[in-house]
């Protein structure tokens, strides 16, 4: 059975990257993907976007729908204060597998704790189950018709707080137009747009802020 491209790109970090060098492992795998293979990896350029806006925030707890391989999680978690941590949520089990490992070499894996399910069934045990008070961060990276639902949800399950920041990828391609929408015409939300290009391309894509306002 030949191997998934995921599962290649993980062998190129084994192989390639220095184990326990978060940086090492995030800059192999935009290696791999510019040269080798195109995959949907926040990439470096939105990639430092994310960096400021985690560094601002500071987050205690952090959130990320759509783990994918992993990049994003090994790239936030890394900046990520002692005692701090990011729990990602990502259901397709193969790629979950793929993350796990990513994250392992990394030597990351006591600050990411990896919830293998979909988002709307993950995000209302939060508090109970996995001993969530409010979250300080929020990545959107996952399907795009499903930022606004879990938008949504976080907001029902009490889950934001005042000040607490949603980054959203992708918001020109693929789009996600209602995201955009409901953050921007909403009261609760102050919004700032950060324009950029899709990873490893040179197409036009943004990322978008959120910041809940209680
Ligand atoms: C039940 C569905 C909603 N809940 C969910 N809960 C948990 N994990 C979920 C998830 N949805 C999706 N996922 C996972 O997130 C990941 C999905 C990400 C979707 N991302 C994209 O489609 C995407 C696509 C592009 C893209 C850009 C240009 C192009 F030509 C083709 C693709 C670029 C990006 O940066 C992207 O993020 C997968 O790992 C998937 O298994
Ligand atoms: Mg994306």
């Amino acid at each position: 059975m030949n191997q998934s491209k995921e599962q290649r790109i993980l062998n190129f970090v084994l192989q390639n990257a220095v184990r326990g060098d978060p940086c090492s492992v995030v800059d192999t795998i935009d290696k791999y993907c510019s040269q080798k293979e195109w995959a949907m990896n926040v990439g470096d350029e939105k990639g430092k976007i994310l960096d400021k806006t985690v560094q601002e925030a500071n987050p205690s707890v952090a959130l990320e729908l759509g783990t994918y391989c992993g990049y994003s999680a090994v790239r936030i978690s890394r900046l990520l204060k002692a005692g701090s941590r990011l729990l990602t949520v990502e259901f397709n089990p193969e790629f979950a597998a793929i993350a796990k490992q990513m994250i392992e070499f990394a030597g990351v894996q006591d600050k990411v704790k990896l919830l293998e399910g979909p988002s709307e069934e993950i995000i209302p045990q939060l508090k109970k189950k996995y001993e969530v008070d409010t979250l300080d961060f929020v990545f959107l990276d996952h399907w795009k018709d499903r930022y606004t639902p879990d938008t949504i949800l976080l907001q029902e399950c009490n889950l934001l707080r005042k000040g607490s920041v949603l980054l959203a990828d992708n918001i020109i391609f693929p789009g996600a137009p209602d995201f955009l929408n409901y953050v921007r015409k909403s009261p609760h939300f102050q919004c700032t747009n950060y324009p950029s290009h899709l990873e490893y391309m040179q197409v036009e894509d943004a990322m978008e802020k959120a910041v809940f306002l209680g």
